[in-house]
């Protein structure tokens, strides 16, 4: 087996709260809330932007052209394509997708970004590919799931948004994580491997805690009320 492959094993209770989440099967129903769309919106634009920072560390340390390409080609589809899964909900609840930019992080949206900012900046590259691959692989594991259970028509309010994370793209940039990672733990010590384990369920954590965030309409406490 694989190390990504063992990964995969050892986190599935999260991969498959994930799947069950209200938040994500109210996506499969059509029924989610359009408080709850425009909290994870709101998060999750500047989430995306943290992402490609995240990436451009990676780039940056990278010691190859084609570890250079992967990098560089994945920060250009997350600024100019994951715009269109947001666009999906904003479009159903409403609201312009500028009205959704430039918001300040609640707690758990915050958590993941330094989290995967810790391990950028203090860990090694594996380190770095294990804090990141939950956030495509469980996304594209969502998109299948939903299509299966829910098989949604075009009719269906969020067609786009599943059908975008079943898509060979989000394929590709998983497939390309997980073998970069597998790389690098075959070359890695046991103690660099707990270290990559810890990295990767800690993002699965952190990702089925950002579906809740979302849910929950989760806020600081005693937050200054931002004017609307
Ligand atoms: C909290 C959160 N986690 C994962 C994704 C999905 N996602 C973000 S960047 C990216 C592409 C990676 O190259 C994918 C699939 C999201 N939107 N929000």
């Amino acid at each position: 087996m694989s190390f990504s492959e063992q990964l995969r094993k050892e986190n599935d209770d999260l991969f498959e709260a994930i799947f069950h989440h209200p938040f994500v099967q109210g996506v499969g129903k059509g029924d989610i809330s359009k408080e709850a769309l425009a909290h994870y919106v709101k998060a999750d634009f500047e989430y995306l932007n943290a992402f490609m920072q995240i990436y451009g560390i990676a780039l940056a340390k990278s010691q190859n052209r084609e570890d250079i390409a992967y990098f560089f080609d994945q920060i250009k589809f997350v600024l100019h394509d994951e715009i269109h899964p947001h666009r999906n909900f904003c479009e159903h609840i409403g609201v312009k997708y500028e009205n959704l930019q430039g918001h300040p992080l609640p707690p758990t949206a915050d958590h993941y970004i330094k989290h995967m900012m810790y391990h950028a900046q203090m860990g090694s590259p594996g380190e770095i590919l294990a804090a990141l691959l939950p956030c495509p692989w469980t996304y594209w594991e969502i998109g299948q799931t939903l299509m299966k259970e829910f098989e949604p028509s075009i009719e269906h309010p969020f067609y786009d948004w599943i059908s975008f994370y079943v898509g060979e793209e989000i394929e590709h940039t998983t497939n390309e994580l997980r073998t970069r990672l597998d790389q690098f733990a075959a070359n890695s010590s046991p103690e660099e491997k707990e270290k990559m384990k810890d990295a990767f369920r800690k993002s699965c954590q952190l990702e089925l805690k950002f579906w809740e965030m979302a849910y929950t309409l989760e806020e600081w406490p005693f937050a200054v009320k931002e004017l609307s």
